[in-house]
Parts: structure tokens; sequence; C-alpha cells
């Protein structure tokens, strides 16, 4: 039942919200860490010519690292900006983090003299409040990253990235819930395999 899974779903939002609160600034930035070291240590990470990045909101895990790191191994790097009515997210190319700025929903995007870029990406790293081990994430409500992964298509590995606590046994995913192909924690890196 629709009705059912979306009170789920709410309820899901509410004890990660709860959790994600009980973590201080020092405990996420060291985790931080360790999740940027373990996702630089990955095949997928090292190949990749161009990564699609998405700027923290409180609480996710820190990903200026990952610019920096992305740039100095000469890797194109793009992040997503809201576009507007349709509820679906452009993407700019980033050359130094200066030129983020807050948006409408408060996470940081590329400056409004952006120019919107065909995403020439070969990961693309996702933010969420809660994943499982399936792969299945759940997001803060608005499907944007749902919108974005399914007019994208599975040419491009999709990379959930969280910590540890963020994790729940099973997602109350709907059918339009989009999956990931990696999980990256600061504890381990989950691999889903792909049916078909
Ligand atoms: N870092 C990050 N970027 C992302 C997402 C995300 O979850 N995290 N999104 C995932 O799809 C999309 C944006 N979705 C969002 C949906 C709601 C709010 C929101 O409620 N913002 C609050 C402040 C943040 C908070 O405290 O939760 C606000 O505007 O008051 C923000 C982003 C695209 N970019
Ligand atoms: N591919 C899609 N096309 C059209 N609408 C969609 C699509 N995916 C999700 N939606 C709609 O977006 C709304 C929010 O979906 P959901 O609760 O799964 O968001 P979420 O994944 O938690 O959000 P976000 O990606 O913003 O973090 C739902 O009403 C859903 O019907």
């Amino acid at each position: 039942m629709v009705g059912a899974l979306a009170q789920d779903k709410a309820g899901q939002r509410r004890l990660l919200r709860q959790r994600l609160s009980a973590y201080g600034e020092a405990e996420r930035t060291e985790a931080s860490r360790c999740l940027a070291e373990r996702l630089a240590l990955l095949p997928e990470w090292q190949g990749a010519k161009g990564v699609l990045l998405y700027a923290s909101l409180p609480g996710e895990p820190d990903t200026d690292l990952l610019f920096w790191r992305a740039r100095a191994e000469d890797k194109r790097v793009f992040y997503p900006f809201v576009r507007g009515k349709d509820r679906s997210l452009g993407f700019a190319e980033v050359e130094t983090l200066e030129s983020l700025h807050p948006g409408p929903l408060r996470f940081r995007e590329p400056s409004p003299e952006r120019k919107e870029r065909k995403l020439e990406a070969d990961l693309i790293l996702i933010p969420g409040l809660g994943f499982d081990q399936g792969g299945m994430r759940l997001g803060r409500g608005s499907g944007y990253y749902d919108r974005t992964l399914a007019e994208i298509g599975s040419g491009l590995l999709r990379v959930g990235l969280f910590f540890s606590w963020q994790e729940l046994s099973r997602v109350a995913a709907e059918g339009h819930d989009e999956r990931m192909d990696l999980l990256v924690t600061e504890r381990e890196v989950i691999r889903i395999g792909r049916a078909g």
C-alpha cells in the first residue's frame, strides 16, 4: 500500500534525523576523512576522469576532501544545482570550492554565472539520510536524485556515501526509488550486483 510505505519513510526519516543529531562535528570530521581515504583507494575512483560530487549538508559526509583529491588527480569535478520548477538537478563544472554558494535549498551550488554542462563524469556520489545493504537509499523526500538518476540511466556508477550510523536494515523503498551500485562508509565498501 502506497500510503503505508510513505508513512514508513516518514518514520525512517525521523529516526535518521535523530541519529544524525547525536553525532558531533569531531566524529563527523574523522569519519569523513576515513570515508574519503577508502573511496580514493577504489579502482572505480582511480580510473574516473570526471566525478559528480555533492556539497554536504549538516550531518552528511564532508566531500571537500574529495574535491581537493579529485583536482590533485586531474579529474574533472561537477556539482549539482537545483533547476527550479521541475525539481530536477542541473550540473556545472567547478574549479574552485570558492565558486560554490548556498542555493535555495541551502546546500552550496555552482555560482549563478555557472554554465550548465553535460555531465561528463564516470562516478556520481550520492548523499542520503539513510541507506541499506541492498543499495536502496532514503533521501530528503523531494525526489531530486531519483529523478536525476532515472534521467541519467545506468551509464555511470552510482556511489552512495554515508556514515555507518545512517545504515537501515531495510529502506522503505517505493517503485521509483533508484538503487546504488556501490556504497562507501567510513568502515566498509559494499558492491551491489546489478540484476540482468
Ligand atoms: N548535500 C545534499 N545535496 C543534495 C541533496 C541532499 O540530500 N544533500 N538532495 C537530495 O535529494 C537534493 C536536494 N534536496 C534537498 C531537500 C530538502 C532540503 C532541505 O530541507 N533543506 C533545509 C535545510 C537542511 C536541513 O536541515 O535538512 C532547508 O532548506 O531548510 C535540502 C535539500 C540535491 N542536493
Ligand atoms: N523518476 C521520477 N519521476 C517523477 N517523480 C518522481 C521520480 N522519482 C521520485 N519521484 C517523486 O518524488 C517524490 C519524492 O520521492 P522520495 O520520497 O523517494 O524522495 P527521496 O529520494 O527521499 O528525495 P531526494 O532524492 O530529494 O533526497 C515522490 O512524490 C515521487 O513520486
